[in-house]
């Protein structure tokens, strides 16, 4: 049991791990006392929330600790960014065996406290507990700062699709561990720690965004939820979905040509890129690249199509029919 979370103690790895996060200007009650309590300065709290489950969404083999922690935080500030929201507080749900090295609990904390030092937002609390599979569920919240929130449903007919951030890197980097082969460091970073463009959630408020999300599960399928809520279709222009060269050179080594590099984008999740559709005319920074198009749609047509056709794969499901 020694250096092991269990010969530690519950309350003794509480007092541990919570004395690694510094406090911000939002945090008027930190972790310590029955609950937190942060500010809201706009009056109204984005909250959300993501679990990380060993073995469905990351292996210790192939991800260390640290890697862990700053994956946890980027999936969940990713969706508070996606409303239009600035992050200012985390909780942190943690359930594990209790023979964990406590070193790897430890590097999990100093991950998630980097992370938090990117993107902003202070860790305010969580809960400790046993479990026969390590698990890990955040809350994150966010302050609109004053706007409204950026929702599914307001993408229009005419409204330009827009992406920020990466594509596809996250599931070519997972596709190479799966096959045991080395590959572009690119690619494997950001499959064990995304980095979501946080600044462009709110900036793309600001600019006006109809309807905006991360990209969690793939491009297609999560472009999908916007076509639904919103009543359109939406049609993507493969040539401008245009790969990294580290993508192109991860389908060279894992083999396929261009059509692999581009369902990697079409439907590979987890890089946690920003979605979102503008009004025709806004003018873009160059870090929203522009993919596609909204179109008016019937019922039972709200989909997203590539060049007019509904692409074979477009994303991960947890639960996939028969
Ligand atoms: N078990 C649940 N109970 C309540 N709400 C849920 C549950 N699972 C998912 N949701 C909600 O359904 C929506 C879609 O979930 P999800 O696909 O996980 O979103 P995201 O990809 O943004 O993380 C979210 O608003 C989420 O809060
Ligand atoms: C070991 C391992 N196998 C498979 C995957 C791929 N994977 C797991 S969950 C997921 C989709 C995103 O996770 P989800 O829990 O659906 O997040 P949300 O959409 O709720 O943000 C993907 C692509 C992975 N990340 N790690
Ligand atoms: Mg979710
Ligand atoms: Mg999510
Ligand atoms: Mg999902």
């Amino acid at each position: 049991m020694e250096n092991t979370i269990g010969g530690l103690g519950e309350f003794a790895l509480i007092r541990r791990v919570t004395g690694r996060f510094p406090a911000t200007g939002d945090v008027i009650l930190g972790p310590g006392d029955d609950a937190a309590v942060v500010a809201a300065p706009d009056g109204r709290t984005v909250a959300t929330t993501d679990l990380l489950v060993e073995g469905r969404h990351f292996r210790r083999d192939w991800s260390t600790a640290r890697d862990v922690g700053h994956r946890a935080v980027a999936q969940n500030y990713a969706d508070v960014v996606a409303m239009g929201a600035r992050p200012t507080g985390l909780l942190i749900g943690f359930a594990a065996p209790a023979d964990l090295p406590l070193e790897w609990a430890e590097e999990f904390t100093l991950g998630v406290r980097d992370e938090c030092a990117v993107a902003g937002g202070a860790v305010v609390g969580g809960d400790t507990v046993g479990s026969t599979v390590l698990t890990v569920a955040i809350t994150a919240l966010g302050d609109l700062q004053g706007r409204a929130p950026v929702r599914r449903d307001g993408a229009r007919p005419g409204d330009v699709v827009a992406y920020c951030g990466h594509l596809g890197l996250s599931a070519a980097g997972l596709a190479l561990l799966t096959a045991g082969t080395d590959g572009p460091a690119a690619c494997l970073d950001e499959y064990r720690r995304p980095s979501p463009p946080y600044a462009a959630g709110p900036e793309a408020a600001r600019l006006g965004a109809t309807a905006m999300l991360d990209v969690s599960d793939g491009l297609a399928q999560d472009l999908g939820h916007v076509c639904r809520a919103s009543g359109v279709g939406i049609d993507l222009d493969p040539g401008l979905l245009r790969p990294a060269p580290e993508l192109v050179e991860a389908v060279r080594i894992l083999g396929g040509g261009p059509a692999r590099a581009s369902a990697f984008m079409v439907s590979g999740g987890e890089d946690h890129a920003l979605a979102a559709t503008f009004p025709e005319g806004t003018d873009l920074p160059d870090h929203w690249h522009r993919i596609g198009r909204v179109l008016p749609a019937a019922e039972g047509e709200r989909h997203v199509t590539v060049a007019g056709r509904v692409p074979e794969r477009t994303g991960w499901d947890h639960f996939p029919g028969e």
